[in-house]
């Protein structure tokens, strides 16, 4: 495991370089891994490791739109597609990629199948650190290991595509076999990631929950929404607003910032833009500041936890998140940001 220096600060790290797919498959020779869920990243994690020539076999509830993109992705039903119950209890590793809620819901059925020695896969943090509220005990007899692309797994399966590989988290809450270590990384590389770095169950759920409803997605859309409406309530056209508030920041300006980080970004802008950006940007941070302090206290608490639980629990819920993801895509900007799209010359 290699320590790099990230901004002075040693890391443990885990690269391709020092755990190639080679080694990754000679680790899990003998497992057979389940992926149960067949959602956003089943299909990711399950399709890589397929293709990177691991034994993999896919458990989703029968019947289910699911289960249907699971036939048309290749997995043959009766022989790498099962029911959730089957699959468990045909695999050495189990991986526990039904949405967080899911979870807790099938639970006592995972739970009939971890027999001694067997590995037990989140990608997530959640189920293990707020057990209190999912119910979600492993017995002591197996591996409890963690991998967590850092991103969606549409991108994940993307960049393994293009020759590319998502960086991921992973952690080992539980070594019962003494293997737990070279499992989760064997799997971590299999998964398609592109380097691991080294977290805890309780760590990567309180940061990726803060990302998710931060900078990744709730901020950003909070930040594009306040300016969007603001340009147009002092008469600028929603293509203006749009463009200046979305496109251009997509298209032109954090490509630049993922090349080559935000200096770079701006110095390839005017003077004229640098230095108001360099004026205003801590006035942004001070006024949102608070705003991340009560996000992270209300992770910490458990309280955003105990919200999705609740709510991605109902028999609707889907309906419902549809219907808010409506009500977005329905929106002026939105709507505006659709012909955007469309007018790129490379969507004509
Ligand atoms: N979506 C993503 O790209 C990422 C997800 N994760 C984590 O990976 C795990 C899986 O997340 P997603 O792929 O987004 O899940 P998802 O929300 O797409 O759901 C996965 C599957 O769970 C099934 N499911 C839901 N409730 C069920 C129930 N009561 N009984 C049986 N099946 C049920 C659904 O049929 C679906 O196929 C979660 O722990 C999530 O936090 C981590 C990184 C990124
Ligand atoms: C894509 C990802 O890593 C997220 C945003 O944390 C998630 O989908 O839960
Ligand atoms: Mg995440
Ligand atoms: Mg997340």
């Amino acid at each position: 495991m290699a320590q790099i220096n990230f901004g002075g600060v040693e890391e443990k790290v885990v690269t391709r370089e020092e755990f190639p797919l080679e080694k990754a498959r000679e680790v899990l020779r003998d497992e057979t891994i389940a992926v149960i869920g067949y959602g956003v990243q089943g299909p990711g994690q399950s399709l890589n490791l397929k293709d990177n020539g691991f034994n993999v076999i896919v458990g989703q509830r029968e019947g289910s739109k699911s289960w249907d993109k699971a036939v048309a992705d290749g997995w043959v039903p009766g022989k790498t597609l099962f029911g959730i119950e089957e699959a468990a209890r045909r695999a050495t590793i189990i991986q526990y990629l039904l949405s967080d809620a899911g979870q807790i819901a099938v639970w006592p059925t995972i739970e009939k199948h971890l027999a001694p020695g067997k590995a037990l896969y989140f990608s997530h943090g959640f189920g293990i650190t707020y057990k209190e509220r999912t119910g979600i005990v492993p017995p002591a007899d197996v591996d409890v290991i963690l991998v967590a692309p850092k991103g969606s797994g549409t991108s994940l399966r993307r960049m393994f595509i293009e020759g590319r590989g998502l960086n991921s988290s992973y952690a080992v809450f539980q070594d019962a076999t003494g293997r737990a270590f070279e499992r989760v990384v064997a799997l971590g590389i299999g998964v398609g990631s592109g380097y691991l770095f080294e977290t805890d169950f309780k760590r990567e759920v309180y940061s990726d929950l803060t990302g998710e409803r931060g900078t990744l997605m709730g901020a950003i859309q909070g930040i594009f929404a306040a300016q969007y409406d603001t340009l147009r309530a002092h008469g600028h056209t929603p293509s203006e607003a749009f463009n200046e508030t979305v496109e251009e920041l997509t298209q032109s300006l954090m490509p630049l910032v993922a090349e080559n980080g935000m200096d770079w970004m701006y110095a390839n802008c005017s003077t004229t833009a640098q230095r108001g950006a360099l004026d205003w940007w801590k006035r942004f941070r001070d006024a949102t500041k608070p705003v991340f302090e009560e996000l992270y206290g209300e992770v910490a608490a458990g309280n955003e936890a105990q919200r999705s639980i609740d709510l991605n629990s109902k028999p609707d819920y889907r309906e419902k998140l549809n219907e808010e993801l409506r009500e977005m895509r329905e929106s002026e900007m939105w709507q505006t940001g659709a012909v955007v799209r469309k007018l790129r010359p490379e969507n004509n």
